[in-house]
């Protein structure tokens, strides 16, 4: 299934299988996936446990080799890319967001947010640094240590960290796994408000009420993509989980 008309897509996979192990402990943990990203939209992925939804955005994001089939970033085949071309395509095209923010605990949210222009030998501006802060709401937080803010803050610190480097792609996984349902809810805001302003959103999440917030959801089974809703509310999205794990 490739959905998106004539949006040009940020993210393609075209007929992606991925096979762990050989032989007879081998798992296809995709099996044939076809699905492009719309750029400008936010799309959730969802699915049973084991689904395959890690191991979709591992090789959206070239970290894991497809056994066959093609993934395209911003229209590039990265299938075949050598290993330091992926990894200089990621720390410049791609920001990501997990659950436990993975922030680094010794230093500042300033600094963990200067930390991936670094990392790519980019120029780091203070005032760059303070843009990016200031509109997650936290511009009065610099000086700050991960352990002197809240969950929901400390989010947010990793979303201005991902965004920092200006990504085609934002992957998320689990984003708001760890939060209370007020943060929670802050985060999906600040999500759809860079969705608003153009960003490419691809998010797994097991939340419903998260899903709902993305512009579509994808419904994984089996490394298949069986199913996906445009537009969907919580109680939509809720209601065909729940009938996948059921059949599961
Ligand atoms: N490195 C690996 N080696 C062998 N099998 C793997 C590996 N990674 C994933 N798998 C298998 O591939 C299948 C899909 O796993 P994946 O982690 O993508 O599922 P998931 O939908 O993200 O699950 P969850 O919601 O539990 O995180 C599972 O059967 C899993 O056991």
């Amino acid at each position: 299934m490739i959905y998106g008309g004539n949006t040009p897509f940020a993210v393609e996979l075209r007929a992606v299988t991925k096979q762990y192990g050989a032989k007879s402990a081998s798992v296809r943990a995709l099996n044939g996936v076809s699905l492009g990203f719309p750029a400008g939209t936010w799309t959730a992925v969802m699915g049973p446990s084991g689904s395959g939804k890690s191991t979709l955005l591992h090789c959206a994001t070239g970290l894991d080799r497809v056994s066959s089939g093609q993934v395209l970033l911003t229209g590039t085949d990265i299938t075949q890319a050598p290993e330091a071309y992926l990894t200089t395509l990621r720390r410049r095209s791609i920001g990501f967001v997990f659950q436990h923010f993975n922030l680094v605990a010794s230093l500042t949210a300033a600094q963990n947010v200067e930390l991936p222009l670094k990392l790519a030998g980019s120029r780091v501006s203070k005032s760059d640094v303070f843009e990016a802060l200031d509109q997650v709401g936290l511009g009065d937080r610099l000086h700050h240590r991960p352990r002197e803010l809240s969950g929901g803050q400390q989010q947010r610190v990793a979303i201005a960290r991902a965004m920092i480097t200006r990504p085609a792609v934002l992957f998320a996984d689990e984003p708001t796994g760890a939060l209370d349902s007020q943060s929670a809810r802050t985060v999906l805001a600040l999500l759809k408000d860079l969705v608003r302003n153009g960003q490419t959103i691809i998010m797994v999440t097991h939340d419903p009420a998260a899903a709902a917030a993305a512009d579509s959801v994808v419904f994984l089974s089996d490394g298949r993509v069986i199913d996906r809703l445009d537009q969907p509310t919580t109680h939509a999205v809720a209601e065909r989980l729940a009938r996948l794990e059921e059949s599961c």
